[in-house]
C-alpha cells in the first residue's frame, strides 16, 4: 500500500472498528482523527464544542486531517469530515476514500448500544433515531461524492474488512 486509506461515513458505521482491524490485517499504521484531536486538545469533543462551538471543532478537524495524512496507513475519520469541500478534495487527492455505508436502523442500534457522548455530542438536539435519519439524509450525497469505493458496513466487521481488501486488491494477511 503506497497511499493512505480514508474511511468515511456516519457515526456508528464502524470507521474506528473496521479501521483498526484492517490496519492489523495489513500491518499498517492506524490513526483515528477523533481520537488524535481529543488527545492533542486534552479535551473531549463534547467539551470543545461546548466551549468553542462546532465551527472551531471543524477547523481543528481539518488541521488534524492534514497533520495525520502521511505516506500510507489507515485513517478513520470523524463522521462530519465530509462537510468541508476542502476535506473532501484533500482526501480524494491524497489517498483512497472508502464510504462505509449502513442503513439508519443499523446505525441507530449501534449508537444506542454505545453512545460515547463525550465523542458524539448531539448534532441536532433530537433523539438518536431522528438525528441519524436527518443527518444521513443531508450527508449521504457528500459521502458518495468523496468516496472512491462504497462498501456495505452493515455486515460483521471482519466481512467489511474483507470487502475492502477485495475492492482495493490489497495484499494482506488473512
Ligand atoms: N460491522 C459492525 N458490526 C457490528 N457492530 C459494529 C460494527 N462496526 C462497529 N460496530 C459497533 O458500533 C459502535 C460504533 O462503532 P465505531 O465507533 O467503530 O463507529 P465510527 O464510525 O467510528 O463512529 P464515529 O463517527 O462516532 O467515530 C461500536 O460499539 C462498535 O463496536
Ligand atoms: O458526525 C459528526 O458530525 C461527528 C462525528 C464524530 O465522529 C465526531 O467527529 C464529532 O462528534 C462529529
Ligand atoms: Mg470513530
Amino acid at each position: 500500500m503506497t497511499q493512505p486509506i480514508f474511511l468515511i461515513g456516519p457515526r456508528g458505521c464502524g470507521k474506528t472498528t473496521v479501521g483498526l482491524e484492517l490496519a492489523r490485517l495489513c500491518q499498517s499504521e492506524f490513526v483515528d482523527t477523533d481520537h488524535w484531536l481529543q488527545t492533542q486538545a486534552g479535551q473531549s469533543i463534547a467539551d470543545i464544542v461546548e466551549q468553542e462551538g462546532w465551527e472551531s471543532f471543524r477547523a481543528r478537524e481539518t488541521a488534524t486531517l492534514e497533520a495525520v495524512t502521511a505516506g500510507s496507513g489507515i485513517i478513520a475519520t470523524g463522521g462530519g469530515i465530509i462537510l468541508s469541500a476542502y476535506n473532501r478534495q484533500f482526501m480524494r487527492e491524497k489517498g483512497i476514500v472508502i464510504y462505509l455505508c449502513a442503513p439508519v436502523p443499523v446505525l441507530v442500534e449501534r449508537l444506542e448500544a454505545s453512545p460515547e457522548e463525550g465523542q458524539r455530542p448531539t448534532l441536532t438536539g433530537k433523539p438518536i433515531s431522528e438525528e441519524v435519519s436527518a443527518v444521513l439524509a443531508e450527508r449521504d450525497a457528500l459521502y458518495r461524492e468523496a468516496a472512491h469505493h462504497v462498501v456495505d458496513a452493515s455486515l460483521a466487521p471482519e466481512d467489511v474488512v474483507q470487502n475492502i481488501v477485495a475492492a482495493l486488491h490489497l495484499a494482506c494477511a488473512s
